[in-house]
């Protein structure tokens, strides 16, 4: 059983001043909508029950990642946006910091990404890297007819090809929807293994479907144990009363701070091994709220390398910030102390014997205050440990979150008409042929 624990107490003056809601009543119906599938978007709530640990699909999703990590140097994943970040953030947040450049703790292919960008010059890079190596490719697209993803593929099917001849089609597993669109009329025809994005799951809300779950398999991640945590997760979250349930308290005070004129949100975290899990929750957040010309604005920093540069802002800005901190309690390697220096030119040998970990502890609690103090209101969520377990709680915890949170705002959190106005304008540039 994991113990994530909502710290509210760095925001609470904000809480309880100014107009109050009623939140708990609020809350009882945003939960009753999602649990009885009511709301605006409940086509997309397959995400609410999590996959099943012993299902056939998991099973599916185990072999190949065996038979990738057996027969692959490198395993290429191309998709953008939902079809993306989660996996990439999985990977960052459980493997080993180096992991591409460091093989014998690797055991497995080195991971790249591709198809969430249009740089050519990132593209041809990643080419000369993988030059000489064995490849299998993961091509993910919902709608399978994305832009960034359909042009990679289509340069990284050229190079397959051209290396593997007709044998090139055993290399590529894409992931897609069950019946419609180009990559699925391409995988049918190509004879490529596939794995199915289902209807009921939107892209940003897809990290615990095969979507996610092929790439950080083959990365070596316990994804049976990351589903435990998510089913661990919809357990202890679907009780719907506020007091009980830190997620919903989550949900809740972000939308009380955002009713009081905070308006933008930071995720922050102390260890680099969240950078793209950020990026994953602000689509998460920024996708489903943002609409109607509402919405909290989702950013994240990184502490303590953003203290020396965003610090500034933070502390002294405008006051329309509160930030969400995501703490890690045991976050391992204890062992690194501050070693003890003759001559203390430095100055560090106060610290001797106290491990890093203690440093960047007193950062987080000096930062929680000096924020405080500059009217910045702060959430602190405890994750017990970072292990697969704890991040499929943790995917799970934000996912709850941010549809709760979505109807407590009154938007549909489940679609993004707004991503179309720059894809119509880019298209009538390229002068794509409308059908
Ligand atoms: O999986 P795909 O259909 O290729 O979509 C990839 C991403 O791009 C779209 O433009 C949407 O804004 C995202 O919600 C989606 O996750």
């Amino acid at each position: 059983m994991s113990h994530f624990q909502l710290d509210t107490k760095a925001a609470d003056k904000w809480l309880n001043e100014g107009e109050q809601t009623d939140w708990a009543l609020e809350v009882k119906r945003a939960h009753e909508t999602v649990h009885n599938g009511t709301g605006r978007g409940s086509d997309f709530l397959g995400w609410v029950e999590p996959l099943d640990v012993d299902g056939e699909i998991v099973q599916n999703v185990l072999a190949a990642a065996k038979r990738i990590r057996a027969n692959s140097d490198v395993l290429l994943v191309i998709g953008i946006g939902g079809s993306y970040a989660g996996a990439r953030a999985g990977i960052e947040m459980l493997t080993h910091a180096f992991r591409n450049q460091f093989a014998a703790e690797r055991q497995g292919p080195e991971v790249y990404f591709i198809g969430h960008n249009l740089s050519a010059t990132y593209i041809t890079q990643l080419f000369q890297l993988i030059e000489g190596k064995d490849v299998s490719v993961n091509v993910i697209s919902k709608s399978g007819t994305t832009t960034e993803p359909a042009l990679a593929f289509r340069l990284v099917r050229d190079w397959m090809v051209n290396k593997y001849g007709v044998k090139a089609g055993e290399r590529i597993y894409a992931t897609t929807d069950e019946k419609k669109g180009a990559l699925r009329t391409l995988s049918d025809s190509e004879g490529y293994t596939t794995f199915v994005i289902p209807d009921d799951v939107g892209g940003r809300y897809s990290v615990l479907t095969p979507v996610g779950l092929l790439p950080m398999a083959a990365a070596g991640i316990d994804i049976e144990a990351m589903l435990r945590g998510a089913h661990e997760a919809k357990e202890v979250y679907s009780n719907g009363n506020l007091a009980e349930n830190s997620c919903y308290q989550y949900a809740a005070y972000r939308n009380d701070l955002y009713r009081k004129g905070k308006g933008i949100e930071l995720l922050v975290s102390y260890d680099p091994r969240f950078i793209t899990f950020a990026e994953w929750w602000k689509q998460l957040f920024g996708e489903s709220e943002g609409k109607e010309h509402k919405g909290i604005y989702p950013a994240s920093v990184q502490f303590t390398t953003d203290l020396h540069s965003m610090g500034q802002y933070i502390q002294e800005g405008p006051r329309h910030l509160f930030e969400t901190v995501l703490w890690v309690d045991e976050a391992g390697h204890d062992e690194l102390k501050v070693p003890h220096q003759e001559g203390d030119l430095d100055g560090l040998n106060y610290l001797t014997g106290k491990s890093v970990n203690f440093v960047n502890q007193q950062a987080m609690l000096g930062t929680l205050e000096a924020h405080q103090d500059g009217e910045v209101p702060n959430f602190v969520l405890h994750i017990p440990e970072l292990t697969a377990h704890n991040v499929g709680h943790l995917f799970y915890f934000f996912e709850k979150a941010c549809a709760i949170s979505g109807y407590l705002l009154d938007v549909n959190p489940f679609d993004q008409p707004g991503v179309e106005a720059y894809k119509k304008n880019m298209f009538r540039l390229l002068g794509k042929p409308s059908k």
